[in-house]
């Protein structure tokens, strides 16, 4: 196809293990394998092979410096400061820290404020949180309505920013519609309020160009292992605006000390200066590795170009299914600001549909109650791909092939 010929990121595809026959469209949940990745991953069980306790210092990505070189190489992605990213956790174990580190209630002002649509592992986190705090989270858990089931309208957010919350905590894109929230506009109105923002980026983060620092944000959690390929349950990442860097972390451990001082073993903590004060222990070395590869990716790649190719290809799945499936409701906002990398269509038989797309050679996920999420990637898909998605679709819901299969969700996707 002229358009994959013309495409600067093509030649990307074959730095990733696609599986002949196949074309993956999963990868809003768990990226592919790139063999960069690969590479650095086994780099990094040879350091521990060849080096022993002294791999934390010796070799190619010494161990013990290992996070806050990735995350200066990762702070460009999020429009943050170097010291204001730190690749550590879980997207569940950094809101427990980031809240613990910045949430402090009052009498007048203790309210959390999330949204209807939320991941239910945030809203678990903030409800055991408030807990933890004596609160109650049915009284200081508060949720933003959806009108759609689906979306979450600007108005609605801004509602609820009454004068007894103290955090929000939203996502920057919505994981099963695929809405990008305004997060500039959000941050300031509620830095007016006097309110600390905070975001999910889990849906965001690699698909597209953030602007963190200038945009006032105070804190973001996101996961690596969706659209920047870091593997399954590759260490996430934190970010922490540098106003807020005076306060000691919530949950602290030996690795959010100032390294050096950390192996003094004092029992008095010295914190590290900025984001990296924010980690608690001994890092998941070879959860990190893969991203040392994919971080390479992404530099070489441009951030910005992926950005372009992913909505071209969100453009040309949805046009072509808006033609050849009508029957596929397209719950994604329309415009290419208001998205983020992957399209949710609703329908009915949507599990199933999901079922009969795999056996089809198609890899999409399903989301109850009733969507299909569909994420061309643009390192690893092309043009082409998109086309042959739509048609296999068409084919599907046209000659009723998913009635062999039952509308039931599987396990995990
Ligand atoms: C928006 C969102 N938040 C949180 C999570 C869970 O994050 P983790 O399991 O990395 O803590 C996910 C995905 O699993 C997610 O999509
Ligand atoms: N984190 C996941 C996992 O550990 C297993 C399976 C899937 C996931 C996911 O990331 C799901 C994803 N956050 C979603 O948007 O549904």
């Amino acid at each position: 196809m002229q358009r994959d010929q013309q495409d600067p990121l093509a030649k990307f595809k074959e730095e990733f293990f696609v599986e002949p026959g196949t074309i993956y469209m999963d990868g809003n949940s768990l990226g592919l394998m790139s063999k960069r990745a690969e590479t650095k991953l086994i780099g990094l069980m040879d350091s521990w092979k060849q080096f022993g306790i002294e791999g934390w210092t010796e070799g190619e990505h010494p161990w013990f410096t290992l996070a806050e070189t990735l995350s200066e190489k990762a702070a460009p992605l999020f429009g943050a400061k170097a010291h204001e990213v730190m690749v550590t956790g879980s997207i569940t174990s950094n809101i427990h820290q980031m809240l613990s580190t910045v949430y402090a209630p009052t009498d007048e002002r203790f309210v959390i404020l999330v949204d209807e649509l939320n991941f239910p592992s945030d809203i678990y986190a903030v409800e055991s949180h408030l807990r933890l705090r004596g609160q109650d989270p049915a009284i200081a858990m508060r949720k933003v309505p959806s009108r759609d089931g689906y979306t979450l309208e600007l108005e609605d957010i801004l509602a609820e920013m009454k004068d007894d919350v103290a955090v929000l905590l939203l996502p920057s894109v919505l994981y099963r519609s695929g809405q990008l929230l305004p997060l500039r506009e959000i941050t300031e109105a509620a830095h007016a309020k006097g309110i600390i923002a905070g975001f999910d980026l889990a849906h965001s983060a690699g698909a597209m160009p953030h602007d963190l620092h200038d945009e006032g944000v105070d804190f973001a959690v996101w996961c690596h292992y969706k659209y920047m390929n870091s593997g399954p349950g590759g260490t996430g990442g934190l970010y922490l605006h540098e106003r807020h860097h005076d306060l000691n972390p919530g949950i602290a451990g030996w690795f959010g000390s100032d390294k050096a001082k950390q192996f003094d073993m004092d029992h008095s903590f010295t914190k590290a200066e900025g984001a990296g004060a924010y980690q608690v222990g001994t890092p998941n070395i070879f959860s990190m590795a893969p991203l040392i590869g994919s971080l390479e990716l992404f530099e070489e790649a441009g951030i910005d170009k992926i950005r372009s190719k992913s909505l071209e290809l969100t453009t040309m799945l949805r046009e072509k299914l808006a033609a050849l499936v009508p029957s596929l409701i397209d719950v994604t906002p329309k415009a290419d600001d208001q998205r983020g990398g992957h399209i949710a269509l609703a329908h009915p038989e949507a599990a199933r549909i999901c079922k009969a797309l795999k056996k089809a050679g198609i890899v999409p996920d399903f989301r109850a109650p009733d969507i299909i999420r569909l994420a061309p990637i643009a390192f690893y898909t092309s043009f082409e791909d998109v086309e042959k998605v739509a048609l296999a679709l068409q084919d599907i819901i046209e000659d009723e092939l998913y009635k062999e299969f039952s509308n039931e969700r599987n396990v995990v996707a």
